[in-house]
């Protein structure tokens, strides 16, 4: 049967995957969530071990695609995006420690995890539309990796106009001139002042301005888009089976911003993997680690930090959490979320503060942490930690348990934050060959207030995909 999806906020039509892959965020606020799970026995699970990358991607993705698209151009599209990566096996895994497990997810092209998604997001986006004969505009808000992952996937594509936000001046020179030197027309790399959480209320405001959402065909590349969070629910099932799932549990510390990597881990233990602990590392925006300990979702500033992709108070994704852990009240995701916009905070309902407590724990790291433990694994092990890896190694390393492998999300290579791993641990990783010469290359971007209308007009202006 054909999985539909609907919206946290359950004031949205059902959409089957194409078309919910297209809307991004529901036209009531919401995020759209599978009506319900699929679900894989142990023996469907045994079943994958030893296989490709991309084949257990084609197993668990395909109950989620249904028959929208044929299997054997579902299959071509994983194919196209995994080639993209310079890692036999996609997204391996390193031991650090006697159950400690590094899953390295920055293989791609951008050298962050978000390529995992985007690479296949991109592919799928435009296999659709073209069937379609259909254009649409993408603006997205990135904390740094998005953004270029983004650009990166999407360049030049017929079918689609790109306009990144990003905060300017809180991204890493880095990831600032993978988003600015594109030279593809269809790429708009937009610098606001203000801070990530403005670019994202930013973006759903103009989900949420309905003239605006059909004058441009509004589509969306960040975690609000189901089809993103889906393709990371891969990496879970292929690591989890190397380490002996199902026949073994794996607990697993996910560096956290937008709540959506971990969401990915919690939607593959939905769906019959053995998955122990779900923790969620933060850095000192430590608003869900704080959620957790005191059960009130309370926002304060956001602090500039060494791990800037996780400089994030308003966690997209836990709204989807918050529909699953409350039993899937969508009443009670829509009262959360109407405080929290009004107020800055909500109290998490008990039984639902007690679901989430069940599934995952959380910690945070400091800057001062962080760098500690560059160092130190790096002076023990060799291997070099970027920052937000770092946060999630120091927070596994706190609240591990003996028995249960404990696999570590490293969401970016260290080469991409060159300057705190450098002042932390001595070395300064130099970047690819396939990115030299990216810090001399010149910079387009156009610099933006933090205002709705002004973003919105210069949408409009640059959009093909205007009406
Ligand atoms: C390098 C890096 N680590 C961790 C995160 C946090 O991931 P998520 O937002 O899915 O929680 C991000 C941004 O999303 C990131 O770019
Ligand atoms: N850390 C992210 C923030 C956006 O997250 P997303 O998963 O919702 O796209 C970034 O690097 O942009």
């Amino acid at each position: 049967m054909a999985i539909d999806y609907i919206s946290t906020r359950g004031n949205a039509p059902a959409l089957g995957f194409c078309d919910a892959m297209l809307a991004g965020l529901a036209r009531d606020g919401g995020l759209y969530v599978p009506r319900e799970w699929p679900s894989f026995s142990a023996d469907d699970i045994r079943d994958m071990r030893g296989l490709p990358y991309t084949e257990i991607a084609f197993r668990v993705l395909s109950p989620f695609v249904g028959e929208e698209i044929d299997a054997a151009t579902l299959r071509r599209i994983i194919e196209e995006s995994y080639a993209t990566f310079r890692h036999e096996a996609v997204c391996p895994l390193v031991q650090t420690g006697p159950n400690e497990f590094i899953l390295e997810l920055f293989h791609g092209p951008t050298l962050a995890f978000k390529d995992v998604a985007m690479q296949l997001l991109a592919r799928l986006m435009d296999h659709v539309l073209a069937s379609r004969g259909e254009r649409v505009t993408i603006v997205g808000a990135t904390s740094g990796d998005t953004g270029g992952a983004a650009i990166e996937a999407f360049a030049n594509t017929e079918r689609a106009d790109v306009f990144i936000l990003f905060p300017e001046g809180r991204v890493s020179p880095v990831q600032q001139r993978q988003m600015t030197t594109s030279n593809a027309a269809n790429v708009h790399a937009l610098a606001i002042k203000g801070n990530f959480d403005d670019c994202q209320a930013l973006l759903k405001d103009m989900f949420n301005d309905h003239r605006f959402r059909d004058h441009v065909s509004l589509s969306g590349v960040n975690s609000i888009n189901w089809a993103r969070v889906m393709a990371q629910i891969v990496y879970y099932f292929t690591s989890a089976l190397s380490l002996g799932a199902p026949d073994r549990t794996v607990s697993f510390t996910v560096p956290t911003g937008n709540f959506g990597d971990i969401f990915a881990g919690y939607a593959a233990k939905r769906m019959g993997l053995p998955v122990g602990r779900l923790v969620i590392a933060t850095n000192d925006n430590d608003i869900l680690a704080r959620t957790l300990a005191t059960g009130e979702y309370s926002t304060r500033g956001v602090i500039a930090t060494t791990s800037p992709s996780m400089d994030i108070q308003v966690s997209s994704n836990f709204e989807r959490l918050l529909y699953f852990a409350s039993g899937e009240n969508a009443d009670e995701v829509r009262r959360s979320m109407e405080t929290l916009k009004q107020s800055g905070s909500f109290p998490v309902a008990p039984q639902t503060l007690a679901a989430i407590r069940a599934d995952f724990a959380a910690q945070s790291s400091t800057m001062d942490e962080t760098a500690a433990t560059i160092r130190d694994v790096r002076a023990a092990s060799g291997y070099l930690l970027d920052p937000h890896t770092a946060t999630g190694v120091k927070v596994a390393r706190a609240l591990a348990e003996e028995r249960t492998p404990m696999v570590v999300l490293a969401t970016a290579h260290p080469a991409k934050f060159p300057l705190a791993v450098q002042q932390a641990s001595g070395v300064e990783p130099p970047l690819p060959d396939w990115l030299d010469g990216l810090m001399e290359r010149e910079e387009t971007f156009t610099v933006l207030p933090s205002d709705l209308k002004m973003i919105e007009d210069h949408v409009i202006r640059h959009a093909r995909a205007a009406r």
